[in-house]
């Protein structure tokens, strides 16, 4: 009998501990690697980067796990394009609890709500996003696929090697996730670029524009998404911004759910949710302006009639969907939706482009997870043909559509590029999705600074026995009064459960109903001609027009006891919106819940 080989107690612990990453990562229902490009690093917590010599690890978390059952039912790993994020450090999570405890929270005034693109990108640095490395017909997948892993451990290091943890924002470790950008760009004839118009240049890596517009010669789309969320005025001077320092671009404004800037709403609004009911997608407010930018662009090389002719019949309403939630058969265009989930459909195109193949003209919609990529593609459309999610990475690969038979529509996962960002800011930008958040109490903070929830609230300040007396808050005072006035107590002790305030707090803010809108640099100084802009005029004029009649929509209240979210709220942002049975922000501008809001910009003085 052969002998046994000396074992060290060392060589056993990792034996150990590889068994359990073993246990753990079937549990997670992660495929094997022979499935997945990323291999077994797929399963490791860890990610090592040795470029420049020295050892940079990054200590990974991985959001959105799907459930095991997922697997393989339909050929494909729904954990492969998870987001992947630096995980925040014990200590940091510790430390940032602590200034949620005890710092006071000091007003911020409206100046400070500019964001300065330079700031947070910082042209020209390595804050870049990783490109496909150069490939031959030579090189076999494995080759590619090693060399692609390797360029991306390169960019990493790069990053972590100019800038710490603490400074960066998150973003995306994933790259799979990065694949399906290269992807998409390269199918791509146009490329709309999706903003939040509540913080567009968080949604604005100015490295993207560059590429497509210089290395690609691509035309770039910006659109200044979600308009119904943010004053008319305030719209009007993020588009000439935008022109202004990107002359390149082609900007399109649009709502997938417009609403009439000039109707006042109850200020307990923050309290309710409207669902949808009627004519739903088809109300979009853009497709038309979108159209006439594709046109421009393709000057005559693509034949957009039937796009015309479908936002005529939309208009007129004879649409493809009437918006009645049920599903209609389309008269003139394939109604195919082709998801890439393959590995095939993943491998780099041949080195020349033929644009507009086929005389089709294929727009990539790309941008940060939810800015509303999916839901303006079904605005487009005029139904429901992918889905939408308040969790941001809901869309995991990229999907295309043909919107008639010369335009085909192609939806890419929303990704996240790197930045000096806060990531306090970037959770209440809906970049993290809130129910996996280590720490929320921090982006409350950030968000009380900029909006005096405990007014808009009317919360009790947890330690005054005088209501009328002052008394200064901290962020954590703010979710102990949210989750007294809510009702939310722990399970265990019947506590108040700050943790669940805390996210409900968020995702209100994510929503819409508590109104945190950036403004580019001179906007206060310059507010009055902003207002008087014909271009403001035009929009308010527009919206009104699409905004929802009243037997469109009729709003419900939430109760205010926590028995109203038995089904947890803790989840409520994992659900995938149904048409007709959709939560939609109610505080427009203009509402006189805006109007209270001295420091968020809605509706100062409109109501
Ligand atoms: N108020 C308002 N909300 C919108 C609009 N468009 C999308 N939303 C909401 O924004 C959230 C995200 O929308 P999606 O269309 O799923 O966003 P996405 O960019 O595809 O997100 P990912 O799948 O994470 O990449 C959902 O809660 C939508 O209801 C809009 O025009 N106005």
């Amino acid at each position: 009998m052969p002998r046994k080989k000396p074992f060290s107690v060392k060589q056993k612990k990792k034996q150990l501990q590889d068994k359990r990453e073993r246990k753990r990562g079937l549990q997670d229902g992660l495929r094997s690697s022979s499935n997945s490009r990323s291999g077994s690093r797929e399963r490791r917590e860890e990610q090592t980067d040795t470029s420049d010599g020295e050892s940079v690890t990054h200590h990974i978390r991985r959001l959105n796990q799907q459930p095991s059952q997922a697997l393989g039912s339909r050929g494909y790993d729904p954990n492969r394009y998870r987001l992947h994020f630096e995980r925040d450090s014990r200590e940091e999570v510790e430390r940032r609890k602590r200034a949620a405890r005890e710092q006071v929270l000091q007003p911020i005034s409206a100046e400070l709500l500019v964001l300065d693109i330079w700031e947070v990108y910082q042209p020209g640095s390595v804050l870049d996003f990783p490109r496909r490395p150069p490939w031959s017909y030579e090189m076999s997948k494995e080759q590619l696929m090693s060399q692609e892993e390797r360029s991306f451990q390169e960019y990493l290091g790069k990053i972590y090697g100019a800038y710490t943890s603490e400074k960066l924002s998150y973003f995306e470790h994933n790259l799979e996730t990065w694949r399906q950008l290269w992807r998409v760009l390269e199918m791509s004839d146009i490329v709309l670029l999706i903003t939040d118009i509540r913080h567009p240049v968080v949604n604005f890596p100015p490295a993207l524009y560059e590429y497509v517009t210089g290395e690609l010669g691509l035309a770039l789309v910006l659109v200044l998404n979600k308009v119904d969320l943010a004053p008319p005025a305030l719209v009007v001077a993020w588009k000439h911004y935008f022109h202004q320092h990107y002359p390149q671009l082609h900007i399109v404004l649009f709502t997938s759910f417009p609403r009439d800037p000039r109707t006042p709403q109850d200020p307990s609004s923050v309290l309710k949710k409207s669902r949808r009911r009627g004519r739903g997608w088809t109300r979009a407010l853009g497709p038309e302006q979108l159209l006439r930018a594709c046109e421009a662009i393709t000057a005559g090389k693509v034949d957009l009639s039937s796009w015309r002719e479908k936002i005529a019949r939309d208009v007129a309403g004879a649409t493809w969907g009437n918006g009645s939630g049920e599903e209609e058969e389309e008269e003139d265009g394939p109604a195919v939706l082709v998801e890439q989930q393959t590995d095939s459909a993943m491998e780099p195109a041949g080195p020349t482009r033929e644009h507009y193949k086929d005389g089709v003209v294929t727009i990539g919609c790309v941008g940060f997870p939810n800015v509303g990529k999916s839901s303006l593609i079904n605005g487009l459309v005029g139904r429901k043909v992918v889905s939408v999610s308040r969790t941001p990475g809901h869309t995991r690969y990229f999907q295309t559509y043909f919107l008639t038979p010369s335009v085909k529509l192609c939806d890419c996962p929303g990704l996240i590029f790197p930045s000096l960002l806060p990531r306090q800011l970037q959770v209440l930008a809906g970049v993290y999705p809130i129910a996996q958040i280590q720490e929320p109490y921090t982006a409350v903070g950030y968000l009380a600074s900029r909006v005096p929830v405990q007014a808009l609230l009317h919360l009790r300040h947890p330690e005054a026995e005088d209501p009328s007396a002052e008394h200064p808050w901290c962020a954590w005072d703010i979710c102990e009064a949210w989750a007294e006035k809510r009702g939310y107590k722990t399970a265990k002790a019947a506590r108040n459960d700050v943790y669940r305030a805390a996210n409900s707090l968020l995702r209100l803010a994510l929503d819409g109903r508590l109104s945190l809108c950036f403004q580019p640099p001179g906007y206060s100084e310059q507010k009055g001609t902003w207002e008087s802009h014909p271009e403001t005029m035009e929009l308010v004029v527009l919206q009104g027009r699409v905004g929802p009649a009243g037997d469109e929509e009729e709003e419900e209240e939430e109760e205010l006891s926590s028995s109203c979210e038995e089904e947890g709220e803790e989840d409520r942002d994992a659900d995938e919106e149904g048409e007709g049975d959709e939560d939609t922000p109610t505080s427009a501008p203009g509402s006189s819940l805006a109007a209270r809001n001295p420091y968020a910009l809605l509706g100062e003085d409109e109501c």
